[in-house]
């Protein structure tokens, strides 16, 4: 159980944001106690009390975001504060330092916390400027010749590290992206044809409706069986009866509109939810794909049909989404036992 989720109930595991919530509270909780922790060093153990008003300064930043956040405050600001205050933290420490005291390498802590709180984008130019700045004013510390330590080789060992490092995350994090993304394809997709799965279809729908509510418009949901199809793994086998699954669903996708959508509901029934579509249009749509499906020699010649049941769906405050689906069902019943290769709405 973390302990923030009492301040968010709304933000599951499930969330996208889960992480990135999870993350800021343990950077600002890090932030709290090493601020508080080197502060009181500095002053009790080191007597550097001007470096410790640096680490009181960070100490009440963080307490200051931590309290932003936990009264429900904005997830992306709350990031940026993050990082402006290391940032604005660790500059003042450097400038104070004047590059002693291995204060320049404190700076390449701030990569990682930028690349993981700001993104790839963000997090790339922002190290990108302090970490560029930081090497300006090594320079310039060694035209002063402050100290002996810092001549041309530290400037080129800072460069070579704060360069290494920009990559090197930027690679981690692009990486780290892909293999998200492809993992939430994975999630949604059904593996055989790459359509949509039952469960993405459920949850399309939903938020389908809800926004059919909101805008008063109807839904048309389109219930597809192909006709005969044991006859076709009986006679071709389990294995050229996939690919006549798969090349129905390309033929599927190229009819529909990029925006509906179309899934998997089980076996060989697939459902396509069509928003904004009245029952004339989901009737014209099905027309369509019974055509196509028709035309297409599907796999070395097999030529196969489907039959669809349409229902629409049209907010009069009567309809739930479990009636439209039962019609659209009852619809595909009709359809077979009125000879198949048709499709059915709600007469
Ligand atoms: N190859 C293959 N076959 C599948 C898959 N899923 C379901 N099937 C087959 O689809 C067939 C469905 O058969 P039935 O429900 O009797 O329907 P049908 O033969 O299509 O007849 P009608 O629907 O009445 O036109 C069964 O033989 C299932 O094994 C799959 O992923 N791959």
């Amino acid at each position: 159980m973390k302990f923030w989720r009492k301040y968010h109930p709304d933000i599951d595991a499930a969330d996208p944001r889960f992480k990135q919530v999870s993350l800021i509270y343990s950077v600002l909780l890090i932030m709290t106690a090493y601020f508080a922790i080197i502060g009181t060093l500095n002053v009790t153990l080191f007597h550097a009390p001007e470096i410790a008003f640096f680490d009181y300064l960070g100490l009440i930043l963080a307490l200051l975001i931590l309290r932003y956040v936990s009264q429900g405050g904005n997830f992306r600001i709350a990031s940026w504060a993050v990082i402006i205050s290391i940032a604005t933290i660790l500059l003042a420490f450097v400038h104070l330092a004047e590059g002693r005291n291995y204060s320049l390498m404190w700076v390449t802590i701030l990569p990682p916390f930028a690349f993981f709180l700001l993104g790839r984008r963000d997090g790339s130019w922002v190290s990108a400027i302090i970490l560029g700045y930081c090497s300006w004013y090594l320079y310039q510390l060694i035209n002063q010749q402050v100290t002996a330590n810092l001549g041309l080789g530290a400037l080129f060992n800072f460069i070579e590290v704060a360069t290494a490092q920009v990559f090197l995350f930027r690679f981690y994090e692009n990486s780290r992206q892909e293999a998200y993304d492809q993992l939430q394809k994975t999630a949604i997709t059904d593996p055989l044809t790459k359509v949509f799965n039952r469960l993405h279809l459920d949850n399309t729908l939903n938020a389908v409706i809800a926004q059919a509510n909101r805008f008063n418009q109807p839904v048309s949901v389109l219930l597809l069986d192909v006709d005969h199809f044991k006859a076709v793994n009986d006679k071709y086998g389990h294995f050229v009866g996939d690919k006549v699954l798969i090349k129905l669903c390309d033929v599927l996708r190229e009819t529909i509109r990029e925006t509906d959508s179309v899934g998997r509901w089980g076996g060989e029934e697939f459902l396509i939810i069509c928003p904004n579509t009245n029952q004339q249009q989901a009737i014209q749509l099905g027309q369509r794909i019974i055509e196509n499906v028709r035309a297409e020699a599907i796999e070395n010649d097999i030529h196969i049909t489907v039959s669809i049941g349409s229902a629409t769906y049209m907010n009069d405050g009567e309809d739930t989404i479990d009636q439209l689906l039962l019609s659209a069902d009852q619809n595909l019943y009709r359809a077979k036992h009125a000879g198949r290769n048709q499709v059915l709405g709600t007469p």
